[in-house]
Parts: structure tokens; sequence; C-alpha cells
């Protein structure tokens, strides 16, 4: 593009090789149009390595467990939504997903419960047009430069949005930061009384909670204010949305695929006879159908549909020579339709590709929706158990249908992946 070399890398062996070699661990320049350089989806490599190991701990599978009570009332929320709605056919799927997964996504941020967390409209739309805004500058070189991209409208309006997202993460920091107390010397992280329910027991009880936001205050020698800041909002951004638009694909594919749907609703059923019962970690565990329909949905539908790595050195790649300071993109999107990989049926959505007879068959680098190597998502368990629950409740109440045609959906490749059709189907209570 213009003076800027950018090369696609397509194939699962040099992904694997891009991905887990030193010389790629710097993010594309892109990634400085978010604005969250300390953040750890866009901070240089340095001070990356050093922020990661920090932060492993937080989204450990052990520590998100933590967080099932708060995915399930966020998603008992969104139930009560949709029952309060008046007319139930012809709903926008992501306005339902998007509203749960911040809550959810905010709530475990700060250590709140979703009863506590408020979202208004305006917060909502402040986040899609900012993304909006940021991809928009990404398709376009010219904005690139900073010095041209300040005279545009799109500039005043990202300025517009960052500050409405801001004042009320802010706000919500500035709460937290009051609400705990200093770090005892003695104690490795903070030790917040938290209302969860303890999975064996069945019971709610008083646990101490390490949420992302108290592990980098108490951790405030290592994290400056900035970093804290960029930390939070690049957890919101890289969070929210991702695990909203999943949810919401996986809905309208099992909208368009009544045999699947009713697959998994008879794996649902069994695990929960009626829609009071108790859902906590390991009835998702046992739950292989719907793992499969979640990695299919993901690989038709990646939320993140590409990334982009810079070289910081001269690179060996398929014999050739990639010169340092190159823009690598792995396209997920085209990956996992690749016919190689995935055959003649590739465009089919047939979750029985994900059993562990079909999977082991394939290159590990085939299927990459959280990415792969030291930098992939360090959300993606946490992702993964939010998706299940809201999937869960979901279906337990509601069967979807829609008029949307498969073979007609059009998509676009934004920092998010988008369908260009809105995710309308309609909800018929079980
Ligand atoms: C279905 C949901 C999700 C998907 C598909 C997803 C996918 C990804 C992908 C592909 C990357 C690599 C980005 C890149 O290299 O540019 C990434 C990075 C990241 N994700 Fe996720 N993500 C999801 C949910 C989450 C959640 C829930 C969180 C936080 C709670 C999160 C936090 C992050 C962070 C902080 C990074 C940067 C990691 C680093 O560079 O060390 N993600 N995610």
């Amino acid at each position: 593009m213009g003076p800027l070399l950018f090369i696609f890398v397509n194939e699962p062996k040099l992904i694997e090789m891009v991905l887990n070699s030193p010389k790629c661990l710097e993010k594309s320049f892109l990634y400085k149009f978010l604005r969250l350089d300390k953040g750890l989806l866009a901070a240089k490599h340095e001070s990356w390595q050093v922020h990661r190991k920090l932060l492993e701990s937080s989204f450990h599978l052990d520590t998100v467990k933590n967080f099932i009570p708060i995915f399930i009332d966020s998603a008992d929320q969104m139930i009560s939504n949709i029952n309060a709605l008046e007319e139930k056919n012809n709903v926008n799927l992501f306005e339902i997903t998007s509203r749960c997964a911040l809550t959810m996504v905010l709530s475990s941020s700060f250590g709140l419960s979703a009863a506590e967390v408020h979202i208004s409209d305006d917060m909502l739309k402040s986040v899609e047009e900012l993304i909006k805004i940021i991809s928009h500058r990404c398709r376009e070189p010219v904005f690139y430069i900073e010095r041209i991209y300040r005279f545009t409208r799109n500039y005043y309006r990202e300025k517009k949005y960052r500050k409405r997202c801001y004042y009320y993460l802010d706000q919500v920091l500035k709460e937290r930061r009051e609400l705990v107390e200093p770090p005892n010397k003695n104690m490795c992280g903070p030790s917040t009384p938290f209302k969860q329910h303890d999975e064996e027991m069945g019971d709610p009880t008083l646990v101490p909670k390490k949420n992302f936001i108290d592990q980098l205050i108490f951790n405030e020698g290592k994290f400056s204010d900035e970093e804290i800041h960029d930390h939070i909002y690049t957890f919101v951004v890289a969070g929210y949305e991702t695990t909203a638009l999943q949810t919401a694909f996986t809905l309208l594919l099992l909208a368009m695929h009544d045999d699947v749907q009713n697959k998994l609703f008879e794996e649902i059923e069994k695990a929960l006879p009626n829609k009071h019962s108790i859902l906590d970690h390991s009835t998702l565990m046992k739950m292989k159908y719907l793992e499969n329909v979640i990695k299919e949905s993901m690989r038709l539908l990646p939320p993140v549909p590409l990334i982009g790595r810079e070289t910081l050195e001269d690179l060996e790649l398929d014999e050739v020579i990639v010169p340092k300071g190159v823009t690598l993109i792995i396209h997920f999107f085209n990956l996992h339709r690749k016919k190689e990989i995935w055959g003649d049926d590739a465009e089919e959505f047939n979750p029985d590709r994900f059993s562990s007879e079909n999977e082991n068959k394939r290159h590990p680098y085939s299927f990459l929706p959280f990415s792969g190597g030291s930098r992939d998502c360090i959300g993606k368990h946490y992702a993964m158990l939010a998706v299940k629950t809201i999937l869960v409740k979901f279906l337990r109440n509601y069967k979807v249908s829609t008029d949307l045609k498969y073979d007609e959906l059009t998509f676009r490749a934004d920092i998010t992946m988008k369908v260009c059709q809105d995710l309308k189907v309609n909800i018929e209570e079980r």
C-alpha cells in the first residue's frame, strides 16, 4: 500500500512460524490508531512481555471460572430484557448480546454485580462508533498520516465518542479505586470480599476474588496510571464486542440450521432438565456439542477476522527473506474457509468438523479464532465461558428462526468481523 509493504501469510505452517517467532512479536503500526499504546493489545513488545506475565494469572482458567456467577447474572438480565419485548419477531441479535457482553466485561473488570453496571444506549453507541471510525481509518492509507487525519470529520467524531466512553469508565475506575483498601505488605494481591456461588455447594458465599482492576491497582508500583487506564480500556475494547459478536453469530447460524439447533437443545435439556436448573462450570464443560457449535461458528465468522504483525528483524519465511519493518497480515477469515484444509464443503456450517477425531487430523494452526503463539488472546478462557453461558441461557428459554439465508450473507472485515445484513431473528419461547 503506497510505500508500505503488506504480506499476507496463508499457510498454517508459515502462520505457526510467524506467530511463534520472537522477530514477529511487534504489532503492526495500524494498532496505534486504537490510541491504547500501553494496553496489552497494542503495546510495544518489550513492555508487553513484562505486562503479559503480570496479567496472565487474572485470565487463567481457574480465575475466570469464578466469573461464572457474573456471566449467569448478566445472561439472566438478558432473558428478562427479551421477556419484556412486546414484539419478539425481527429482533436484532447484536443489540441483545452486546448489552449482555458489556455488562459481563464491566462487572468482571470492576468487581461489580450485573445490577450495579448501568449501561446507557449512549455508551453502547459510542463504543460501536469508535470501532467503526478506527476501522475506516485502517482502510484509508491517506489517513494513516496523523497530520492529515486531524483535518477530517472522523477525527472530531472519534474524539467525541472516546470522551463519552472514557467519561463513564473513568467514573467507575475512580469509584473502584476509592473502594479497595491499599494492599497489606504480606498479601500477594487484593482480597476484596466478593459475593459468588460456590460451585460444589451451590450456595452464595463470600470469597476473595482477583478481578482485573484490583489486580492492576494492587500492583500499583508495577503499573503507571496511564498503563492502568490503557489496560482497562483494552480489556473492554478487546473483550466486549468480540464476545457479543460471537454469541450473535452463533445464534444466527443456529437460527438458519434447525437440525443443529435441535441437537444442541437436546444436549442442553439433558444437562439442565428445567429452566431453573443450576448452571455451573462442570455442567458447561460436559456440553461437548455446544463447544463444537461455537468453534464451527468461529471458523465461519471469526469475530477478529485478521491481525497484523511487524517484523522486528529480517525474517526467513518459506525461503524468502522478509525485511525488517514489513507488516505481515494473517487473515483468519480466509484461512478458516480454505478448501485445501476444510474440504469442498468449507463454506457449509457443520459442527461435526470439530469432533475430536476430525480435529486431530488438522494442522493446529488451521483454526485460530484467538490467534496463536505467545501473543494470542489472553481472554480466550473467559470468552469461551462467557459465550457458552449466554448461549445455554438463551437456548434453554427460546428457539430462534430467521428469514435471512446463509448463502446471501455478505461480510466486511473491520477491526472486528461484520455481517452487512442486520442480524434479525424471530424469538419463540420454549
Ligand atoms: C470470542 C471472543 C474473543 C475473540 C474471538 C478474541 C480474539 C482475539 C484475537 C484474535 C487476538 C489477537 C489480536 C492480535 O494479535 O492483534 C486477541 C487478543 C487479545 N484479546 Fe481477545 N478475543 C475474544 C475475547 C476476549 C476477551 C473476553 C478479552 C478480555 C476479557 C480479550 C482480551 C484480549 C487482549 C487483552 C488481547 C491482547 C493480548 C496480547 O497481545 O497479549 N479477548 N483476542
